[in-house]
């Protein structure tokens, strides 16, 4: 066993343990540092990261175990910083509020410090005032926001106040959070998300959080910021502009995460003038598209200056990283951009605690990969008592929940249904979104009142129920960054039917995991009847492989994966390592600190 570097034994049994390895339940650990007890840890050579653990302290030639709870193993981690317009379960339009929830609290398992930042959408019942208040240049005003904050899971949740955000989402739903309809965008939310920026670069500086038990104080500057989608793009922007021309955060480094590259925050070439930034910056904003919205020709693209200023391009999967360099079509004309700058997918994790049958409020009947065989089809009565289908356990049912969007292929499934309805199926369609398809969603009642369901509501109860009670998961995305809906779906034996695009390639093994339908026309505006054909054939495939053994074997293939955060949390701890932020180390590999807080659900 490698000796270890300086390591110490703050307070409790057994003195100092200067200079020595220990290894842990949880595998070898070279420790740097050592804490019993709940004594705050004096900054010992500038290490703080504190473990639970019980572990075998190796001293020279002689063994101890120590089998406290409350011992401590300690490495230095990183202080890392996420910011977004979304964070789940507080504020959730989709899956970037989804990351935000799960993915900060498997870094701070790891042993990190994090924190995560997103505006104060309501009055959270589990976020106090912090009474901190700064003031930030918002246009041509100055304006006053004040912090919020709550721990959870090992996480600082701070949440940014000021009207912007709390006056127009407050008492309405999470849906508002962009716009008071979909596809209609607040004409403030260049202002709303410089402040964001802003706030975010200040809270780790002014705000003196101590409600952890491992760490306390600001947590100043050498940080990692993660910044995530076009609402985020400001910030690298005014850490080189705001602070580092003054000689603060001189270490810190930005990654920045693309959830979805359809929607850049283009605004009109003049609105510049909004970012509180110098001209110098124009050109990393400066773009031209053929479009006519917001404006004709030239705009300024955030996502855009968001690649370029960061020191680290990320997104969510290796298959949407490839595409997102493939071309124009597929990198929404930010191809060229991220060509230049390169781009790292890492596959997103799920929230095992939210997506586990055996403990999942919302079912009658809990399940495993031992008794799924006989819990699903009774699952599965409920679900279609629950919808008002026929109630029958032999027929195989077909679950779709999305936003209802031309990304998500909600249009194209519509237009596949009548090409193979006519099969022994059942399908049941959960999403809300745009009108028109929402629209769609009404109209297969009438259409196929036996054979087909359409519910155009956000409903967490009935989600739940479809990826329990339903044989398989239709994913049709015309594009699909990484996709939440199969992970989610996969431990409760729902095999998923999926388009072959971004990371629904690297996370459904066609024959193995489910069935892959090829890749679909990314064109907007239209149904191209080569991709309702591809659903129909796959589909009618799909059917003839259910009920059979091959079918019970992905059921089982499926259900046996490891989909948290945990794998996902370490190839992030790397990427974000490499960014050489002043005192970072490697965490340890540790389990989540606390249950998972569901006070506030957002609901859009
Ligand atoms: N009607 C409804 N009722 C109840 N629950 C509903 C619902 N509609 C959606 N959901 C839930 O919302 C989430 C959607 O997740 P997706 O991965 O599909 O995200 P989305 O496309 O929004 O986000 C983007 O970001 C995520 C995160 O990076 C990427 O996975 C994704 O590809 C990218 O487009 C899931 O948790 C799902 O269960
Ligand atoms: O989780 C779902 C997605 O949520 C975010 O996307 C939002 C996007 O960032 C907002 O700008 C807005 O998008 C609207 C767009 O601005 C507008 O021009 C028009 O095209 O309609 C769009 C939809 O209303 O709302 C999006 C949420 O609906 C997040 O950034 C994405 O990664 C997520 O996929």
């Amino acid at each position: 066993m490698a000796a270890a570097t300086a390591w110490n034994c703050v307070s409790g049994t057994s003195g100092s343990y200067n200079g020595v390895a220990i290894s842990t339940n949880r595998g070898e650990v070279k420790a740097t540092a050592l804490r019993v007890g709940r004594t705050q840890m004096a900054v010992h050579e500038g290490l703080r990261v504190v473990y639970r653990c019980n572990a075998r302290v190796i001293r020279g030639n002689r063994i101890q175990n120590v089998k406290s709870r409350k011992l401590i193993v300690c490495r230095l981690g990183m202080n890392l910083v996420f910011v977004a317009a979304e964070c789940g379960p507080w504020s959730k339009t989709g899956g970037l509020g989804d990351v935000l929830g799960g993915l900060p609290p498997a870094m701070a398992a790891n042993g990190h410090r994090v924190m995560t930042i997103a505006p104060r959408y309501d009055q959270y019942k589990d976020a106090w005032d912090t009474e901190v208040e700064i003031e930030l240049k918002a246009g041509d005003k100055t304006e006053k926001v004040r912090f919020f904050h709550c721990y959870k899971r090992g996480v600082d949740r701070v949440f940014v106040d000021h009207p912007m955000f709390l006056e127009k989402v407050w008492g309405k739903t999470a849906s508002k959070i962009y716009g008071p309809v979909a596809g209609t965008d607040y004409q403030d939310n260049q202002i709303r998300f410089s402040l964001l920026c802003q706030a975010a670069l200040e809270a780790p500086r002014v705000l003196n959080l101590n409600s952890s038990e491992y760490f306390s104080g600001p947590y100043g500057e050498d940080v990692v910021f993660i910044a995530n989608d076009w609402h985020t793009a400001l910030l690298p922007c005014y850490l080189k502009n705001m602070y580092q021309t003054r000689g603060l955060y001189m270490s810190a480094k930005v990654a920045f995460c693309i959830h979805n590259i359809a929607y850049q925050g283009r605004f009109a070439f003049a609105d510049f003038e909004l970012l509180s930034l110098p001209d110098e910056f124009k050109s990393s904003f400066d773009f031209m598209d053929g479009y006519e919205k917001p404006v004709k020709g030239r705009k300024i693209n955030w996502m855009k200056a968001g690649i370029l200023e960061s020191d680290k391009i990320l997104t969510v999967s290796p298959y949407y990283a490839e595409e997102l360099v493939s071309g124009p079509d597929k990198g929404v004309e930010l191809d060229n951009i991220i060509r230049k700058t390169s781009i790292l997918g890492i596959v997103n994790g799920m929230d095992v605690q939210e997506w586990n049958p055996m403990t999942d409020k919302f079912t009658s009947v809990k399940f495993d990969s031992t008794t799924v065989m006989s819990a699903k089809p009774l699952i599965k009565e409920a679900l279609q008592a629950e919808v008002g289908l026929p109630v029958d356990k032999s027929i195989p049912v077909i679950g779709f929940i999305g936003r209802l969007e031309e990304q998500k292929g909600s249009d194209i499934l519509a237009a596949a249904i009548p090409e193979f309805i006519g099969e022994d199926v059942q399908i049941i369609v959960l999403g809300t979104g745009k009108k028109a398809m929402e629209k769609q969603l009404d109209e297969l009642e009438i259409q196929y009142p036996l054979k087909a369901r359409g519910v155009a509501k956000f409903n967490v109860k009935l989600a739940h129920m479809i990826i329990a009670g339903a044989d398989f998961i239709i994913v049709p995305s015309r594009f699909e960054p990484c996709g939440l809906i199969q992970l989610q779906a996969m431990p409760y034996g729902c095999v998923p039917i999926v388009a072959s695009t971004g990371g629904l390639v690297d996370t459904v093994k066609e024959g193995y995991t489910g069935f892959q339908m090829g890749a679909f026309n990314v064109e907007c505006e239209t149904v191209d009847p080569a991709d309702v054909t591809a659903i129909a054939t796959t589909v009618t495939r799909a059917l003839a492989v259910y009920g059979t053994p091959a079918f019970s074997e992905m059921i089982q293939n499926c259900m046996a994966q490891e989909l948290s955060w945990k794998k996902p949390a370490k190839k992030w701890e790397e990427v974000l390592l490499s960014l050489g932020v002043e005192g970072s180390e490697p965490g340890i590999e540790g389990e989540e600190i606390a249950p998972l807080a569901k006070e506030n659900v957002a609901t859009p």
